[in-house]
C-alpha cells in the first residue's frame, strides 16, 4: 500500500487487467502490428489485414495504459491526481510538438523517431492532438500504440522505442515523472545499459518463451 493514499485514491489510480484495458479503434488508444514499408513515418504502417495487438502482449511487455476525461484535465482530474499520487509522479510539465511551439523542431522530430531506451518510465498524457509511440517487442516486431486524447501510456524503462507525430502533425501531451526529469535517450544498440538487462530481467519467462517462438 502506498504511503499516504486513501482506498479511494488506490481505487482510481489502478491498473486494469488487460482484458479490461480501454484499447480499440473507439478508444483514446489503439495497437496494431506494423508494416516493414519505409513510406513517411506519419502513415499508419497497418498490416493488410490489420494485425491488432492484444492488450496482453502489451502488458507483458511492461506497458501500461489508462484511458482519462481529458476534459477534467484543467478543472483538476482526481483520477490523475490519484494515479500521480499512487505512482509518485512528482514531477510534471507539458509538451506541445508542432513545428511553430518545438524549437528545432526537425532534428527534435528525427531524435524521438530514432530507436533508444530511457533510464526511467517514459509518461505521457496526451491532452491534445494525437502520435504514434512504437515499441519493440521480443520478436523484433514493431508495436504501433496510437495515443489520441485522453490517452495516458506507461512504457518501461529500458524499453526500445520511438515517437512520430501522425499525419495530424500536432500533440500536447504532459510528461510526467518520478523525481528530477531525465529526458535523455539512449539510442540502440544500448545493451549496455543496465536499464536493458534490468528490463529483459523484468520479464523473466517471457524473454524465454519468445525465444522459442522466434527461433
Ligand atoms: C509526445 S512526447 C515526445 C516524445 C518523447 O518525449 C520521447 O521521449 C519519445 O520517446
Ligand atoms: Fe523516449
Amino acid at each position: 500500500m502506498v504511503e499516504g493514499a486513501t482506498a479511494e485514491e488506490l481505487a482510481l489510480a489502478a491498473e486494469l487487467p488487460p482484458n479490461r484495458w480501454p484499447l480499440g479503434p473507439d478508444s483514446p488508444i489503439e495497437a496494431w502490428y506494423m508494416d516493414d514499408s519505409d513510406e513517411d513515418q506519419r502513415l499508419p504502417h497497418r498490416l493488410t489485414p490489420n494485425q491488432p495487438c492484444p492488450a496482453e502482449a502489451l502488458h507483458a511487455l511492461g506497458v501500461r495504459v489508462w484511458a482519462l476525461d481529458a476534459d477534467a484535465y484543467e478543472r483538476g482530474d482526481p483520477q490523475l491526481a490519484a494515479i500521480r499520487k499512487v505512482r509518485g509522479y512528482s514531477y510534471e510539465d507539458r509538451i506541445t510538438i508542432t513545428p511553430e511551439a518545438l524549437p528545432n523542431y526537425e532534428e527534435k522530430i528525427k531524435g524521438f523517431y530514432q530507436e533508444h531506451l530511457h533510464t526511467d518510465e517514459e509518461i505521457r498524457y496526451v491532452l491534445e492532438g494525437s502520435g504514434y509511440f512504437d515499441v519493440r517487442d521480443l520478436q523484433e516486431r514493431w508495436v504501433r500504440i496510437w495515443n489520441k486524447r485522453g490517452a495516458l501510456l506507461v512504457i518501461p524503462e529500458g524499453i526500445y522505442h520511438r515517437f512520430t507525430l501522425d499525419t495530424g502533425n500536432s500533440i500536447t501531451a504532459l510528461r510526467l515523472f518520478v523525481g528530477v526529469p531525465v529526458w535523455t535517450p539512449h539510442n540502440r544498440p544500448a545493451e549496455h545499459v543496465p536499464s536493458r538487462s534490468k528490463y529483459l530481467a523484468s520479464l523473466g519467462g517471457n524473454v524465454e518463451a519468445s525465444a522459442v517462438l522466434a527461433a
